[in-house]
């Protein structure tokens, strides 16, 4: 088991000590000699020096959501030409492989917290690309809570600790849920079967916007990403994510990490939804609309290639901890999503990392461009600066060599769209009576149950109105279910 033996196969792999220990500063530790520490100055003691005062500044802020993760390298490799769709580079030829790295993250869950909480799962994907590196920033539904990027501080602190109690508290989040209510068209998903992934290899994922991207005459397409796991999605039912719960919080982690080390590497085939320019303006629907999903039906899904993860981090903390992924990390024939949420998400994960992990974020090795050069102008701040550009101009334009600028050859803007107020109810509707099952819907309300029965009588109201308005069916099993008043979580949100 790679997971469980980790340092037991470390020791295997070396034939003996790796070399002599040594402070910081490289200085060789007599280590007998700085054990006596009784009658000596500790001031002199480098090793207590060096060690302690690094101890305690150790911890780097925890991301504020996706706190909690197991990441993983691989590669993707195109199996099917979608070049008339997009220039990109990394779809320019079939065969073609490009390196990446990926982090899945429950949304809420804490960095001790418990893999199989009831939680969508973040799905980023890092494509270190010729053109610098492309962000796939998603999730495993293929829907968002709300499209009001405004929204994100509220969605956020509903579902952390009450600020007095510090506890999770249910009444703050079907608080946001029935203010809200396109958030119902996620949760949905959240509180049915999907809700808790057996683990990352079983786990799809989606980019979730529709991106806008250009082929190489410069024409418009519009494209949602699907990764579909090869294993076959798979997920846990309440009862059974419990029951791990108590023994192995780390159940997802751990799989991925085992599953890597025994060399059964997880994959996904990626495909995309594709739409004309004609059809976003025929759709009758925002497609832009992250709180919807484009029907399969009317756009199906185009294969593109396959994602493979092949190599366990060497070092967790400065390979995925570490890992800083931004929407905005596009690339020449992928322009980004033309939504508010897109938009705001342009700023949040910069904004973040500079302040988790310092100007120099994009110097971090797992954040390098490994398949081009960097040459950017920029210089210094707090390290990693790694070469900070050497000696080479540092203002642009200048007249001395600097690095010269790029020509798009077909520059296409980013188009700029209207969008109304949110309305999914149609497609939760839809979720509840055409995707679920029997089965899955009793369970479906089974667990909004156990979230909402503790929660104030008032917000269980709110709540059974607009489950009636999406379906009376569901409105009435939630009302049913409350009044028998038979479930009680207090401890979990959902
Ligand atoms: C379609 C909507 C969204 C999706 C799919 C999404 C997905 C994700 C994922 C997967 C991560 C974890 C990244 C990692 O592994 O490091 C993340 C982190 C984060 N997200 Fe989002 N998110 C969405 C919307 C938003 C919005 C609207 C905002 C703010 C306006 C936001 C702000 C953040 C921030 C601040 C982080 C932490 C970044 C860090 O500390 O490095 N997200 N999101």
């Amino acid at each position: 088991d790679p997971a469980a033996q980790q340092i037991i196969m470390f020791k295997q792999r070396t034939k003996g000590p790796i070399g002599v220990m040594t402070t910081s500063a490289g200085a060789p530790i007599d280590y007998v000699d700085a054990r006596v520490t009784l009658n000596r100055r500790l001031m002199f003691n480098e090793y207590f020096m060096d060690s302690l005062t690094h101890l305690v500044r150790e911890r780097i802020p925890e991301r504020l959501v996706h706190a909690k993760a197991a990441g993983a390298f691989g590669y993707f490799e195109v199996t099917h030409d979608i070049t008339h769709i997009c220039s990109a580079k990394m779809f320019s030829a079939i065969g073609k492989k490009t390196p990446v790295a990926a982090r899945f993250s429950p949304v809420v869950v804490e960095r001790g917290g418990i893999d199989t909480s009831r939680d969508a799962r973040g799905f980023a994907v890092k494509f270190y690309t010729e053109d610098g590196n492309f962000d796939m920033v998603g999730f495993s539904t293929p829907m968002y809570v709300y499209k009001d990027p405004l929204l994100f501080t509220a969605f956020v602190r509903a579902q952390k600790r009450n600020p007095a109690t510090n506890l999770i508290d249910g009444n703050m989040l079907w608080d946001f849920l029935t203010l809200n209510p396109e958030s119902l068209h996620m949760f949905l998903l959240v509180f049915s079967d999907r809700g808790i992934p057996d683990g990352y290899r079983h786990m799809p994922g989606f980019g979730i916007h529709t991106f806008e991207v250009v082929n190489k005459h410069g024409e418009k397409y519009f494209i949602r990403f699907h990764f579909t796991p090869d294993a076959g999605v798979k997920n846990l039912f309440s009862e059974e994510a419990r029951k791990i719960a108590a023994v192995d919080p780390d159940y997802a982690t751990r799989d991925l990490y085992r599953a890597i080390g025994s060399g059964e590497y997880p994959s996904w085939s990626v495909a995309i939804q594709v739409l004309t320019f004609d059809d976003v303006k025929t759709a009758g629907f925002d497609v832009f609309d992250v709180t919807k999903v484009l029907p399969l039906d009317r756009y199906p899904l185009t294969p593109v290639g396959r994602f493979v993860l092949n190599k366990n981090p060497i070092n967790y903390h400065a390979e995925i901890e570490q890992l800083a992924f931004n929407p905005a990390n596009l690339v020449p024939g992928i322009l980004g999503g033309p939504d508010k949420v897109f938009e705001a998400r342009r700023l949040a994960y910069r904004d973040a990392q500079y302040y988790r992990l310092g100007a120099n974020f994009n110097k971090i090795p797992v954040n390098c461009p490994i398949q081009s050069v960097v040459l950017a102008y920029n210089r210094d701040g707090r390290p990693p600066e790694k070469d900070n550009g050497r000696d080479s101009p540092n203002y642009y334009p200048n007249s001395f060599n600097g690095p010269v600028e790029y020509k798009d050859k077909h520059r296409v803007e980013l188009l700029e769209i209207y969008q109304d107020p949110p309305n999914n109810f149609e497609q939760s509707a839809e979720l509840y009576i055409n995707e679920f099952s029997k089965e899955e819907r009793s369970r479906l309300v089974e667990n909004i149950l156990y979230s909402l029965g503790p929660v104030a009588k008032f917000l269980q109201e709110r709540a059974v109105k607009l489950f009636t308005l999406i379906h009376p069916d569901l409105g009435y099993r939630i009302e049913q279910g409350l009044a028998a008043n038979t479930t009680n979580s207090y401890y979990e949100l959902y």
